[in-house]
């Protein structure tokens, strides 16, 4: 008699004679009574029977479903079972439904699919258990079945059990459902389409379902503010660089946007308080390639002389106005002239001074005093603001956004400084006879071995180039020196004649030396400064230079 019984029988009559065998074993150690069905037992969490580790049995079915551990329900006999459960669904139904289930039991097993009542074929039922096996062995937790070479348990401690796998719940179907059918992926046709109420569209993707797919993806995606907005800048706004050309420019707002900034960064590079060009300015060029320059540009065929020829007063820290030997002396009297003094903590010329024709002499790097001396003006700069703007008539002017006071110092003229000879090339040049003139002679001091240099502000130039004439001006230009021992070049420095209101044009007299003869040249300048006792013309004659016709 054979003391182990092979659970993993194959065939039918494999099953029948293990069964047999097993019930001729259970009647041999047990009594009757033990033969009839277990009862059914809600697995406590308290029973210590089973070996699932947390003390719950583990019911396989079909080698998928284990059931929570509040829905284990076991046959337990009566006595203490002392073999835990091990086997499969399969397993123990086959051999434990004859002798403990219920006829209704079976029948709800088999409405639920857990044993199916057609009967398998010996083939398709070893293809279902070696898949069970398999699938048992892959789950580390699940107890596997013992392969069929291995031992069945001594039959003298092998009890009357039988299990039932209990009815799953609706829970429990889920996980079924979850773990016995793959994931499907619905797959649809152009016909299903049409036939699920879309419209059909030849241009449509065949097979794609525009909910999932979306042809206007992008403006979805806008929608949810994916992209950055769009926003419109106007022309005025956008920053101008350098590099920017007039040709890439459309409109004539943008165009003159890029002329102005142009201009101020021109304007910009003027050294001392602002220089700009006034807000109505409609673009008007102020003339080809005009640069704005900080001092004299010596151009060919003129030189500074030597500064050693330079000299300087020996007065001390503080210049002494009786003394200073930088100040020019009167004719008569030999007396020195001192052309500034403070008022209102400002320096400014003497009233005295501003009716003199004289050179003003300042000290220089030669001299004792100090850069704080008060015969040193025109040398420390410009100190108002001006700003340039369109007359009209005239074309452009110069004026101050500050109060200017009389005597006040305004600024230098400046320019290219050129010879006499070339001076009348570039005015013999000029297309127009009536053409703007740039040029001032430097013929304060007469020699008569040389002409003078001129200074030519039409290319280069100051601010103050843009100083038109008056018959009646407010400003009066006065010849300064720093370098005492040249008499050839030194500055054209503008004084306010008068205090002048802010925003008033600032003018000069163009020919301070005009004799009161209205000898109208018919092709002189026409004067156009409106004043009641304008001479009507600028210059004597046509010419500007130093040339005489
Ligand atoms: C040194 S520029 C003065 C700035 C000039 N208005 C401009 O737009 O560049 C001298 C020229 O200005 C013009 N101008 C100056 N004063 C004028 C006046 N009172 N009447 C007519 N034209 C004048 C003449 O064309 C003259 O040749």
């Amino acid at each position: 008699m054979n003391d182990f019984i092979d659970l993993t029988a194959d065939s039918d009559d494999d099953q029948v004679n293990a069964k047999d065998q097993g019930q001729s074993l259970l009647a041999k150690f047990l009594k009757p009574s033990q033969f009839l069905p277990s009862t059914l037992k809600r697995k406590s969490p308290h029973d210590s029977v089973g070996n699932g580790g947390d003390g719950f049995p583990k019911v396989i079915s079909n080698g998928t479903y284990k059931p929570a551990s509040d829905e284990i329900f076991t046959v337990k006999n009566e006595e203490t079972n002392p073999l835990s459960f091990f086997g499969n669904g399969s397993d123990a139904s086959s051999r434990g439904s004859s002798v403990s289930l219920s006829k209704k039991e079976q029948q709800r097993r088999e409405s639920l699919s857990l044993d199916p009542p057609k009967k398998q074929t010996s083939s398709s039922r070893d293809s279902s258990n070696q898949a069970q096996r398999k699938r048992a062995s892959n789950s580390e937790d699940e107890i596997r079945v013992p392969p069929s070479t291995s031992p069945a348990p001594p039959t003298k401690c092998f009890p009357a059990v039988s299990v039932v796998v209990p009815a799953p719940t609706s829970k429990n179907k889920v996980v079924l459902s979850m773990k016995k059918s793959p994931r499907k992926i619905k797959r649809m046709s152009s016909a299903s389409l049409e036939s699920s109420g879309e419209e059909s569209d030849p241009d449509k993707p065949i097979g794609l379902k525009t909910k999932y797919y979306p042809l206007d993806l992008d403006k979805v995606r806008a929608a949810k503010g994916r992209y950055p907005q769009v926003r419109t800048t106007a022309a005025q706004h956008v920053a101008v660089t350098p590099f920017h050309r007039p040709g890439n420019v459309r409109s004539a707002q943008s165009k003159l946007f890029y002329l102005r900034e142009n201009l101020d960064r021109r304007l910009r590079a003027i050294k001392g308080p602002p220089v700009t060009m006034a807000g109505e300015w409609n673009g008007t060029s102020l003339a080809s390639n005009f640069e704005f320059i900080n001092t004299y540009k010596l151009q060919k065929g003129v030189a500074r002389v030597p500064d050693e020829f330079n000299a300087g007063c020996g007065c001390g820290p503080y210049c002494d106005p009786a003394r200073c030997t930088c100040l020019s002396q009167e004719e008569d009297t030999e007396e020195r002239m001192v052309a500034y003094e403070r008022k209102n903590r400002q320096l400014v010329l003497k009233d005295s001074f501003i009716s003199k024709k004289t050179m003003i002499y300042e000290c220089n790097s030669y001299c004792g005093c100090g850069k704080d001396c008060w015969n040193r003006l025109v040398q420390h700069g410009r100190t108002v603001e001006l700003e340039i703007f369109q007359t009209g008539s005239r074309g452009f002017g110069l004026r101050s956004p500050d109060p200017i006071v009389r005597g006040q110092f305004i600024d230098c003229y400046l320019g290219e400084v050129i010879t006499s000879a070339e001076a009348d090339l570039r005015e013999d040049a000029a297309s127009s006879k009536n053409s703007p003139s740039y040029l001032f002679s430097l013929d304060f001091i007469h020699m008569d071995d040389e002409d003078p240099y001129v200074v030519d502000g039409k290319r280069l130039g100051g601010p103050s180039r843009f100083m038109n004439h008056s018959c009646n001006p407010n400003c009066k230009m006065f010849t300064v020196s720093t370098h005492h021992g040249d008499s050839r070049i030194y500055d054209l420095a503008f004084f306010a004649l008068r205090d002048i209101p802010s925003g008033t044009e600032l003018t000069f007299d163009y020919n301070p030396d005009w004799n009161g003869d209205r000898n109208e040249d018919p092709n002189a300048v026409k004067c156009l400064c409106g004043e009641s006792q304008c001479r009507g013309q600028l210059w004597p004659n046509q010419r500007k230079s130093t040339k005489d016709d």
